[in-house]
């Protein structure tokens, strides 16, 4: 079987946080390959900027571009509404009867599990992977993996917030997906 580890988001940009968990969970668990798939909607949180499908996927392609492991999978964004990982992951895993998915979150998310949608039937198709993030405890009854990653305290809401204020976000986040926001106008820049 095929490895294959999902991290699934926002991606309202993409940063630096985003790569380094998403291979260093591939390094630990000896994945195949990662797959970043942006979602709709998110299920539980409000998007506070107005930003086009089309520029997150263009900044995750741009952010992925280096790693031959990393791709974009674009499933959620096939459908409207919240894009619960529920009914996404059976669609996955119908078309890759091949594949062991690992699907990877951020602490934030760890404390989030018992609210997802059909959590205890999505707990049979998919592995958790959680990795922790700086503020959160990384506690759940539920029985996920874990992987050790070093702890950055760097957020999507961080890189908006530090564009509208004019203020650096070099290294934040890959330095094509600074230059896209920039030339694009993205979050008042
Ligand atoms: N710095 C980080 N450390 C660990 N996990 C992270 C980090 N940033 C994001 N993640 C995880 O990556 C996944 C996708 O995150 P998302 O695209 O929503 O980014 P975000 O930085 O949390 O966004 P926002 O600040 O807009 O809420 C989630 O599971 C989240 O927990
Ligand atoms: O299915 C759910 O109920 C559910 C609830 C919260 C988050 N998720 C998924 O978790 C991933 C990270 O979410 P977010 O909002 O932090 O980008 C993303 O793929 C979401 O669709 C899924």
């Amino acid at each position: 079987m095929k490895k294959v580890g999902i991290l699934g988001g926002t991606f309202n940009p993409p940063h630096t946080g985003h790569l380094v968990i998403a291979n260093e969970v591939l390094q630990t668990y000896g994945l195949d390959e990662i797959w970043f798939m942006p979602n709709q909607v998110p299920p539980h949180k409000i998007v506070d900027l107005p930003i086009s499908n089309s520029d997150r996927l263009r900044m995750i392609e741009l952010a992925i571009a280096d790693n031959h492991k990393f791709r974009l999978e674009t499933k959620e964004l096939d459908r409207s509404g919240p894009s619960y990982t529920y009914e996404t992951m059976k669609i996955l895993k119908d078309n890759n009867k091949d594949i062991d998915f690992y699907f990877i979150i951020g602490g934030d998310m760890v404390e989030y599990l018992p609210k997802w949608r059909k959590i205890d039937e999505l707990l049979k198709m998919v592995k958790f992977v959680g990795v922790s993030r700086p503020s959160y405890s990384m506690e759940t009854n539920y029985d996920i993996l874990f992987a050790e990653t070093p702890q950055m305290d760097i957020s999507s809401r961080m890189i908006r917030e530090r564009v509208k204020a004019g203020r650096s976000t070099r290294y934040l986040l890959p330095e094509s997906v600074r230059i896209y926001i920039e030339e694009h106008g993205l979050y008042g820049a």
